[in-house]
């Protein structure tokens, strides 16, 4: 393959990773990329079931350059302005295993990407035509910025690590250093070699850990002493289109953060951590925390599989003091890299419960942003639709909506495009996928602020300001952390106070039930007694008329006596036999015996008001012991919350 002309200038410096013949680069490049296994170009046709579950991206069939064609080639971007390369990884021990042939050969001239199509199995080889779902499977070539050719390590254009950073990493990391904001994606199906671009492994570092590297070799290197840099980085994930930080620990349940949209900045992620890297040790340190806390599983197509989206942000802040005006420069710029999960075939993978929902998922968010890219490809289409850019359907997943700036705003964009080399139908959809990006337009501007000398003064006066207020709350810390020793002991003692008189409000409480028990009784006691008093008064038992003392029954004759009569008296009253007691009314003086109703009626009035008396007292004081009873209630409550809060406090200083 042929490598970007900054490649060659790395390579006749010989630095790290160089291909040892670098001059031989043109006359072997079609032979030397062209794998053995590739034996014709011609179109062939294979009967494949499919079973995708991969999103699909179908270009227009014009968009693949056809078989045979290799000079002359269209603009690898036409009229787009994203940067779209191409990698094909090696074998892996399962494709030797089942000795997998090779569907892909690079032409490091034209850095054209040839698919070709699988050779008929034994079986099909009689039938007249090989079909997939009655599409006749055939050679397809595309154009792009780049094809790596990572396949074969013999080979002498094959693209180290090293070779992809120096021929894209290197290029934006430069337009980071003029204040641009760039994003490099990687793209591709399941075990296609994502992580391994952007990530790597220890021995073969990727395109992340080479820009950190850079990075700071640029910044130490910096020639200028009126500039000063900043270095943040953050580095979240989107899982089941949640996301989740990764410089945080693991939480269970996760914790997820929410997105919110700034006018300026547009999308961003909510209270999500950003620190200052200081060295390419920290800043490495930070990576690999967020790369140990990533969703990986193993599934039949790669033994740790990123399940997650994951975008790692680096944001470079350059301060230019200008001697001579006093002014200062600010250039911002953000530096996204991103390491998708890879689109997967249920049949493939085998995948089934949680893997098969993250598949879903996963395969949910690429279609999205399938339809982005197709959206802002063709950006005709959406000034004519009615809606204008909002047909752009960023918003259907939370990837498309993140990555809103990068992929059709402020930022200079790459797509590195991976694939495996012996999986037509996968491959042939992400190359499909990558030659739409080739024609999405961003708009990336310089993000640079002149800060004069006033404005300067007035944010220093600010930050002086907060600086005053953060003392403040040190020294009053400390002043705390002394009070807090005499508090201990004022606590205990407090604590002992509140003890004792919450014991004692107790019992004041139960004393209080207890009273209004006692007279709940005695009102329902009076209650009854007035009722029946009330009684008496309405139905009046009849007077009783009492005879003046007679002589005695015995001294009588037989004549005297009165006639024989009922022990009831005439009238229905009873009559005191004669051997009762006879002094009985002895002492009784009245000459009139009989109660008069008037008399009644007095005595009813009597003692009615003096029910009511009674009952009107009760009542007063049945709500005085209520007003008592809810203020002690109140006085337990603020007692039990000063306790809590001197709880804390003790809790806080221990
Ligand atoms: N260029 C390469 N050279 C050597 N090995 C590679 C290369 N690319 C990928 N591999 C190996 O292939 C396997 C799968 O790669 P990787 O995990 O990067 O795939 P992926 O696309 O990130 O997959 P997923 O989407 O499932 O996370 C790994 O074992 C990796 O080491």
């Amino acid at each position: 393959m042929a490598l970007d002309p900054r490649f060659y200038h790395h390579i006749s410096q010989g630095g790290p990773g160089s291909i040892s013949s670098a001059t031989s680069s043109e006359s072997s490049a079609l032979t030397g990329i062209t794998t053995p296994s590739v034996i014709s170009t011609s179109a062939s046709a294979a009967t494949l079931r499919s079973t995708a579950s991969s999103p699909s991206l179908r270009a227009r069939e014009g968009v693949a350059v056809p078989a045979g064609y290799q000079d002359g080639m269209a603009s690898p971007s036409p009229g787009g302005n994203v940067r779209v390369v191409v990698r094909v990884r090696k074998f892996l021990p399962r494709e030797i295993q089942r000795q997998a042939e090779c569907l892909i050969s690079m032409d490091p001239h034209t850095q054209m990407t040839r698919l070709i199509a699988p050779k008929p199995s034994l079986d099909d080889r009689d039938k007249p035509k090989f079909q997939a779902r009655g599409k006749i499977l055939e050679d397809k070539s595309f154009t792009f910025d780049n094809s790596f050719w990572s396949h074969d390590e013999e080979d002498e254009h094959f693209a180290q690590q090293e070779d992809v950073y120096n021929c894209l990493g290197e290029e934006f990391l430069d337009h980071n250093f003029e204040g641009y904001h760039t994003c490099i994606f990687a793209y591709g199906q399941t075990g296609s070699g994502k992580s391994y671009t952007m990530m790597g492994t220890p021995e073969q570092p990727g395109l992340i850990p080479r820009t950190c590297e850079d990075l700071f070799q640029r910044i130490e290197d910096s020639p200028s002493p009126n500039i000063s840099y900043n270095v943040r980085v953050s580095y979240f994930e989107v899982y089941n289109e949640h996301v989740r930080d990764l410089l945080v620990p693991r939480t269970d349940p996760p914790h997820y953060l929410r997105i919110r949209e700034s006018p300026s900045e547009g999308p961003y992620v909510k209270d999500l951590t950003e620190v200052t890297a200081r060295n390419y040790a920290e800043l490495m340190k930070f990576m690999r925390k967020g790369d140990m806390s990533r969703t990986t599983a193993s599934t039949k197509m790669n033994d740790t599989s990123s399940r997650s989206h994951a975008v790692f942000t680096i944001t470079l802040k350059q301060i230019h003091h200008d001697l001579s005006t006093d002014e200062t420069t600010e250039r911002t710029a953000r530096i996204r890299l991103v390491d998708l999960a890879g689109s997967e075939r249920a049949k493939s993978t085998e995948a089934t419960g949680a893997r098969l929902r993250e598949g879903s998922n996963i395969n949910k968010s690429l279609t999205t942003l399938g339809r982005v890219i197709a959206a802002l490809a063709e950006p005709k289409k959406i000034r004519g639709g009615r809606k204008g850019k909002e047909l752009v359907p960023y918003r259907d997943s939370i990837l498309t909506w993140l990555l809103k700036d990068s992929l059709g705003g402020n930022s200079k964009t790459a797509m590195i495009a991976c694939i495996a080399p012996a999986d037509y139908e996968e491959t042939l959809s992400t190359l499909r996928y990558a030659d739409q990006a080739k024609h999405i337009r961003t708009r990336a501007r310089v993000n640079q602020d002149h800060v004069s000398a006033a404005e300067r003064d007035a944010q220093i006066a600010e930050m002086a300001e907060t600086i005053r207020n953060l003392q403040l709350s040190v020294s009053q810390a400390t002043e705390n952390q002394r009070a807090t020793q005499m508090q201990d002991e004022k606590l205990d003692e407090y604590q002992q106070k509140v003890e004792k008189m919450q014991r004692l409000m107790e019992e004041t409480k139960m004393v209080g039930e207890c009273k209004i028990r006692q007279l709940q009784t005695e009102n329902e006691a009076l209650r009854m007694h007035l009722k029946l008093a009330l009684e008496s008064l309405k139905n009046p038992i009849p007077p009783v008329t009492l005879e003046k003392r007679q002589p005695s029954l015995a001294s009588l004759s037989e004549e005297e006596l009165p006639p024989h009569e009922d022990p009831i008296s005439r009238e229905g009253s009873p009559v005191i036999p004669s051997d009762s007691e006879p002094d009985l009314w002895e002492d009784e003086e009245d000459d009139d015996d009989t109660i008069t109703w008037d008399e009644n009626e007095n005595e009813a009035h009597h003692m009615q008001s003096h029910m009511e008396d009674l009952l009107g007292d009760l009542s007063m004081f049945k709500r005085k012991l209520a007003s008592d009873h809810e203020r002690w209630q109140r006085k337990e409550q603020s007692m039990a919350h000063k306790r809590r809060a001197l709880g804390n406090i003790a809790g806080n200083t221990r």
